[in-house]
C-alpha cells in the first residue's frame, strides 16, 4: 500500500537544495530513519509535472550501492507537493567534510580521496550505463554527494535529473544563486550536454577534494565562463604531494574537448581506482 504522510513523524530539516527541503523523518511502524525530499509543484506547468514524474521513476529504477536510494513517493495533491522518500545518509554531505578539512587547513589522504572518488565513479557508471538507457547526472558537485555513516566510508550519489526538471524560472533563478562552478565548456557556449559533461563535473570533484576549491572560480558568472573556456587546469597544491596518477586523471577529465574526456569505464580502469575498486569487490 502507497505510504500516507501520516505514517511519518518530522524530526529535522537536515538540507536545503535548489529543488526543495530534505527533511529527516522516522517511520512510525518500526522507528526507521529516512528522509523525505519536499518538492512543490505549485508553479509547475504540465510538461514539467510529467518530466517530474519520468525523473521520480528513474530514482525508482536506480538500485547500487553508492545511488541514494528510494522507498516511496507520497503525493499531497491538496497541497501540490511530492514527497519523495529516501535513504538517511547521516555522515552529511561532503561540501560539509571538505570545508572542515578546508577551515583546519590540511589535505586529504589520497587514499581517502580514491576511496571516495572510486564510489562516485561506480555510481555514475551504474547510470551511463543504465539498462534503460543512458542517465546523465547534471548535477555532481560536493553537496550532492553523501556519507551514509559518520564515519564517512560509504559514499551515495544524491538524486538527479531533478535538476533537470525543474528546470523552471525558480530553478533556473535557484541555480543563478548557486555559482555552478562545475559548468562543462559545452554547457558554457551551449553546445548541449552529455556523459562528458557529467565526466567534466566529476574532474572539477576530484580537483576539489585535492585543493579544497574549485578548478575554475570567479568573482562573477561571466568571468567563471571566460575561465572555463579558456583557463589550463591549475596545477594541485604541491604542498599535498599527490602523486602523478592524481595529477594525470585530474587533466584527462578536465580536458576542454569532451572527445579527449575518458569514460566512466575507462576511469575504473585506471591503475588507482581498479586497485580501490578490486579491494571492494
Ligand atoms: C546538515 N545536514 C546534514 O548533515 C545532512 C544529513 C544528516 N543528511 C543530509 C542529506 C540527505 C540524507 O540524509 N539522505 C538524502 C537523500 C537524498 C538527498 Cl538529495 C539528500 C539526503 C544532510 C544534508
Amino acid at each position: 500500500a502507497p505510504a500516507t504522510l501520516d505514517q511519518f513523524e518530522r524530526i529535522e530539516e537536515v538540507g536545503h537544495g535548489s529543488f526543495g527541503r530534505i527533511v529527516k523523518v522516522r517511520r512510525r511502524s518500526d522507528g526507521q530513519q529516512l528522509v523525505w525530499k519536499e518538492i512543490d509543484y505549485k508553479n509547475m506547468g504540465r510538461r514539467e509535472k510529467q518530466q517530474l514524474v519520468a525523473e521520480v521513476n528513474i530514482l525508482r529504477a536506480l538500485r547500487h550501492s553508492n545511488i541514494v536510494r528510494y522507498f516511496d513517493r507520497i503525493l499531497d495533491s491538496e497541497h501540490c507537493r511530492l514527497y519523495v522518500l529516501m535513504e538517511f545518509c547521516e555522515g552529511g554531505d561532503l561540501k560539509m567534510f571538505l570545508s572542515k578539512y578546508r577551515k583546519e587547513r590540511t589535505f586529504l589522504d589520497e587514499d581517502l580521496i580514491w576511496r571516495i572518488f572510486t564510489q562516485i565513479v561506480l555510481a555514475l557508471h551504474e547510470c551511463h550505463t543504465h539498462k534503460d538507457g543512458i542517465i546523465l547526472h547534471r548535477d555532481l558537485k560536493p553537496g550532492n554527494i553523501f556519507f551514509l555513516d559518520p564515519s564517512h566510508t560509504t559514499v551515495k550519489l544524491g538524486d538527479f535529473g531533478l535538476s533537470r526538471t525543474l528546470e523552471s524560472s525558480a530553478t533556473l533563478a535557484q541555480t543563478f544563486l548557486g555559482t555552478p562552478y562545475y559548468m562543462s565548456p559545452e554547457q558554457v557556449d551551449h553546445s548541449g550536454y552529455n556523459q562528458k559533461s557529467d565526466i567534466w563535473s566529476l574532474g572539477c570533484l576530484l580537483f576539489e577534494m585535492c585543493s579544497l576549491v574549485p578548478p575554475f572560480d570567479a568573482a562573477d558568472q561571466k568571468q567563471l565562463n571566460a575561465k572555463i573556456l579558456t583557463a589550463q587546469c591549475p596545477a594541485l597544491p604541491a604542498a599535498a604531494q599527490y602523486s602523478a596518477d592524481l595529477h594525470n586523471l585530474v587533466r584527462w577529465m578536465l580536458q576542454r574537448n569532451q572527445d579527449q574526456r575518458p569514460t566512466t569505464d575507462q576511469i575504473l580502469r585506471f591503475r588507482p581506482v581498479r586497485l580501490v575498486y578490486r579491494e571492494r569487490r
